[in-house]
């Protein structure tokens, strides 16, 4: 073992006994054989809780296998807003009557993108980056060529992001609703929420945010920043699991007002009247569509219990010291053997991951894969290390960053 490696075994074990939020690891599924060294991907898919094994199986003997379709009538039907109201209350900062959960965040960035351009009558325009994620961008292609708006596309510094004065440069009278991510996919930038949501709110546009990166991993005050409509994914930073259902907010000023697009009976009024025509409810439910997801949105309440019992401004703390620790390690190890960094190094403006560049990574990804080092790869040069602040330990992180340095040595 190297002095360098001796000594970055010495801070990780320090910091992890430094942790206020290391015992809350335990809480979470790792597999008996020792076969994963290290998850780094936290940001694409959250670990299973222990709990939610256990309740899953309470949940198929007792509320579905016991009370079988007398639990629609007795809980199930509020579900969706029941715990919509938890994720606004613990993460989102928002009161409720707003938050709902439901469908896949690209169906529901449909429905309230095609909700939230239809209700800005003579305004035709949607602002987005060029960065955004695929479906973000894909989505709203589709609403421009169905209804007939204009793009106005934002191309942000990589160094930067997506700015309040990129924002500014376009927004104006035409401009219908801007829908950017909180914290992008591929770099880490945390956008300035509150500011943007000021400049758009105040040009009379709708401001919409993804909230897949940060939601679970930095608090948002959607409330009282003025945001107006939001989405998010459950599976990340939520620990819901693979395909959990997504999340919509809705301002409750815009309730009433905005009409989504996918009529169905379950956001209709009054949905047992079997009626022959759609009136949609007068609250938030009226952004749902069919069926609510109720087995699939199960393990998010057990998440959402832990970050109830954390804080999530504990979460975020930790969350920066993780992606400081990563930074460091990195420019220690890897930066000599050609690694770019290409996050944001000033915490304040970075998310909860940390993307490095080589020109090898897509190599060395699935050489960590196999050795049970699990980060992810981003197009054309990207590993992605995502740190989930409850479930990973600083010993994970130099884990990997050792791995990764090592198979990077081995192909030079
Ligand atoms: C910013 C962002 N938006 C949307 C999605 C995708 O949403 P869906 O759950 O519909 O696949 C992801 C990740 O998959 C994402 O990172
Ligand atoms: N949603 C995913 C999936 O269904 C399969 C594999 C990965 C994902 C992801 O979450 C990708 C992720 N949103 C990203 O930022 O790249």
């Amino acid at each position: 073992m190297s002095n360098s490696t001796e000594n970055a075994t010495l801070t990780s074990a320090r910091l992890d006994a430094a942790d206020p939020l290391a015992a809350y690891r335990d809480r979470f599924f790792e597999p008996a054989d020792g076969s994963v060294i290290s998850y780094l991907d936290g940001n694409s898919l959250g670990r299973p809780l222990r709990a939610t094994a256990a309740n899953l199986t309470a949940f198929v003997q007792g509320e579905w296998g016991s009370g079988l379709i007398r639990s629609w009538d007795e809980k199930w039907m509020d579900e969706p807003t029941v715990v919509g109201d938890l994720l606004g209350a613990t993460v989102l900062g928002a009161a409720p009557g707003q938050t709902i959960i439901g469908d896949s965040t690209s169906v529901l960035l449909y429905k309230l993108l095609r909700a939230g351009l239809d209700g800005q009558a003579g305004r035709d325009e949607i602002v987005i980056d060029r960065w955004n994620f695929p479906t973000d961008r894909f989505l709203v292609e589709g609403i421009a060529a169905e209804r007939g708006a204009k793009i106005v596309w934002i191309d942000p510094d990589a160094a930067t992001g997506v700015t309040p004065e990129d924002v500014a440069a376009v927004i104006g009278e035409r401009t219908a609703l801007v829908l950017l991510s909180h914290v992008a996919y591929r770099s880490g930038f945390l956008a300035d929420a509150p500011g943007i949501t000021k400049l758009v709110k105040d040009a009379g546009a709708l401001m919409m945010w993804d909230l897949c990166h940060s939601a679970g991993s930095i608090p948002t005050e959607l409330d009282a920043w003025g945001v107006d409509l939001a989405v998010g994914c459950s599976y990340k930073y939520l620990n819901g699991g693979p395909g959990a259902p997504a999340f919509a907010y809705i301002n409750s000023a815009l309730t009433g007002r905005l009409q989504q697009p996918i009529w169905g009976w379950m956001g209709a009024a009054n949905p047992f009247e079997m009626g022959a025509d759609y009136e949609p409810a007068a609250n938030v439910r009226r952004f749902i569509t069919g069926t609510p997801p109720i087995l699939a949105m199960q393990p998010l309440k057990d998440m959402l219990a832990l970050l109830a019992e954390v804080g999530i401004e504990a979460v975020r703390s930790k969350s920066v010291a993780l992606t400081e620790y990563t930074i460091a390690l990195v420019r220690e190890h890897l930066v000599p053997l050609g690694v770019e960094l290409s996050s944001p190094l000033d915490p304040a403006h970075r998310g909860s991951h940390v993307i490095i560049d080589h020109p090898r990574f897509a190599e060395v990804t699935a050489k960590l894969w196999e050795a049970g080092v699990i980060p992810d790869f981003r197009p054309p040069y990207g590993l992605r290390i995502g740190l989930s602040p409850l479930s990973t330990s600083f010993a994970e992180v130099e884990a990997g960053i050792l791995a990764i340095r090592g198979v990077l040595a081995s192909m030079s």
